[in-house]
């Protein structure tokens, strides 16, 4: 089974993310690119990561009316990125036509709700129920929408795959046993949003933040 951590390159330099991604290049699927990094080196920060040659997951959790997202999909064609973020609460239409403009073999998966936020944070924007049942709600209007998956915690993601069988999950907000949580609030540890069905584990400070990267990559890898 090829490996499925993707280290979140969450660095505003070009040249400490290429060093990052290339000492842990052979511990780690592939590389996640997100709005802190494409606001600041844009395509070309992209065509540089991607000469590393690991697949690019473009996080850029787009979520707009339906015309406009297209028309951003279209735009990043170019950049041939295996997995691209958009937000399921963008709709049906919006995520139906982020599908039909992305490329022939790039993953289109909807966030869901956000690993950062707890039940009382969902309470304060005015959803109602629990993270959970907000979670499923969205996963299937991301599947009626012709989607390839979801983003959700390592807290939902079995309930998830119960219910798409073939949907490709994508999980982050993960913690080896006993690292500092930050900013996350629904956390598991890698091995277990693993067994529980994900797709794709994403991490970055666990390893980012590491003093040897490379050797923390390698000890998560080691759990899996
Ligand atoms: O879409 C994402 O990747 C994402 C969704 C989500 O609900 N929570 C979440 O943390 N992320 C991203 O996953 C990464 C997590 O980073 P760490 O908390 O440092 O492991 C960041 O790049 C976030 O932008």
């Amino acid at each position: 089974m090829s490996n499925p951590v993707y280290l979140a390159l969450d660095l505003p330099q070009l040249d400490a993310a290429k060093a990052l991604a290339q000492k842990v290049k052979g511990h780690v699927g592939g590389v996640k690119l997100g709005l802190e990094f494409f606001c600041a080196h844009g395509h070309h920060g992209v065509h540089e990561i991607a000469h590393l040659g690991l697949p690019i997951f473009l996080d850029l959790k787009l979520h707009d009316i339906p015309n406009t997202v297209a028309g951003a999909m279209q735009a990043i064609h170019v950049l041939e990125p295996a997995i691209v973020t958009v937000h399921a609460s963008g709709g049906r239409a919006m995520m139906e036509d982020a599908k039909a403009a992305a490329g022939e073999h790039c993953k289109v998966v909807a966030v869901t709700m956000l690993t950062s936020l707890d039940e009382r944070d969902m309470a304060r924007t005015g959803i109602t129920g629990t993270p959970h049942e907000h979670v499923l709600r969205l996963a299937e209007l991301a599947e009626a929408s012709g989607l390839d998956g979801i983003v959700c915690s390592g807290h939902e993601v079995k309930s998830v795959h119960d219910q798409w069988k073939d949907g490709y999950f994508v999980v982050p907000g993960l913690r080896p046993a006993g690292a500092s949580v930050g900013d996350q609030k629904r956390v598991v540890t890698p091995r277990h949003a693993r067994d529980d069905g994900a797709s794709v584990l994403v991490i970055g400070r666990p390893i980012s933040r590491a003093d040897d990267p490379a050797q923390a990559a390698r000890d998560i890898e080691a759990t899996l």
